[in-house]
């Protein structure tokens, strides 16, 4: 694996990911190419700037560049867009290093100093991490792993709208795992604290980082067991069960959250028509 700060020979054709603000720089104008962020071979002068090795994409190696927002020389190559613009492209693997781009780049701005001792920390060489050589207090990127979960009863599904959900949008129940507890656990207090109800059959169906700023959905479907749905008024604005094939507005595909509905759907289909 390369180090951590290597940087592309000059005239190695590669991937840049430039992140400022949490906000990446797309091409100009594109809906992202398939060919990647920006491959300008040369690009301006980055003595003066981080660059963090990201890993392979389509046979190229792809790196970061810290920049400030807005920065001049870059604003030219591209638009500062939203890593969301290409979860919603359904480029998995682009959307990969995406999120890793975006996520080290909230790591290394949030771990300057030792939170322990204070010191300022210092990056170490042969892998992505943050050192503090007066207690030798080490730090990692953070990851806060959450369950999110597609609830039936019958044909229908709970589905929830979030304080920070816009009218009409309603999503699937999600929450943080806690310290000291299995994704079992997290699944039944978080439906309960949320919804009021208790659930059975939990089923994982598949998981997707999240680096809003860096939850790694971990996505389930599973059947209501008991209880009438009480919602977490702090939470949660409205909620009810919602009949598989008449649902409100949900999250879009390309979300964990549409690939969990889709999920119940197709299985309330399978039974309703039998077939496999
Ligand atoms: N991919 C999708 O379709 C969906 C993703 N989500 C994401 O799942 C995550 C959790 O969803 P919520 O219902 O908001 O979580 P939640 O139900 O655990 O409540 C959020 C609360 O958890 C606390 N919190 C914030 N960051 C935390 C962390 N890293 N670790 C522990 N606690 C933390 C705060 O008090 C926050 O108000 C969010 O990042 C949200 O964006 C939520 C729904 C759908
Ligand atoms: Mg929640
Ligand atoms: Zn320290």
């Amino acid at each position: 694996m390369n180090k951590p700060y290597q940087r592309p020979a000059a005239d190695e054709p590669a991937w840049w990911f430039i992140v400022a603000g949490g906000e990446i720089i797309l091409e100009r104008g594109e809906s992202l190419p398939p060919h990647g962020i920006l491959n300008q071979i040369p690009m301006p002068d980055l003595s003066d700037y981080k660059v963090v090795y990201l890993g392979e994409l389509r046979e190229r190696n792809c790196y970061l560049i810290l920049a400030d927002y807005g920065d001049t020389q870059f604003a030219e190559l591209g638009e500062f867009g939203n890593v969301r613009e290409i979860l919603l492209q359904g480029d998995e693997e682009l959307f990969a290093v995406a999120a890793r781009a975006k996520q080290f780049t909230e790591f290394l701005l949030t771990h300057r100093f030792c939170g322990r001792c204070g010191t300022r920390m210092q990056a170490v060489d042969w892998e992505l991490a943050m050192h503090c050589h007066s207690c030798q207090h080490r730090c990692y990127p953070r990851i806060s792993p959450c369950i999110i979960v597609a609830i039936r009863k019958g044909n229908q599904v709970l589905l929830a709208r979030g304080k920070r959900h816009p009218e009409g949008l309603f999503s699937v129940l999600a929450g943080f795992v806690e310290s000291g507890e299995t994704l079992e656990q997290t699944l039944a207090r978080e439906v309960m604290e949320e919804a009021g109800v208790e659930i059975k059959n939990i089923e994982y169906i598949s998981s997707q980082s999240w680096p809003f700023p860096h939850s790694l959905m971990i996505g389930f479907i599973a059947e209501w067991e008991a209880g009438e749905i009480h919602l977490d008024p702090f939470e949660l604005e409205e909620g009810d069960w919602f009949p598989i094939d008449a649902l409100p507005r949900v999250p879009p595909q390309g979300t964990i959250a549409y690939k969990l509905i889709d999920s119940l759907k197709r299985k309330i289909e399978q039974e309703t028509t039998g077939e496999d």
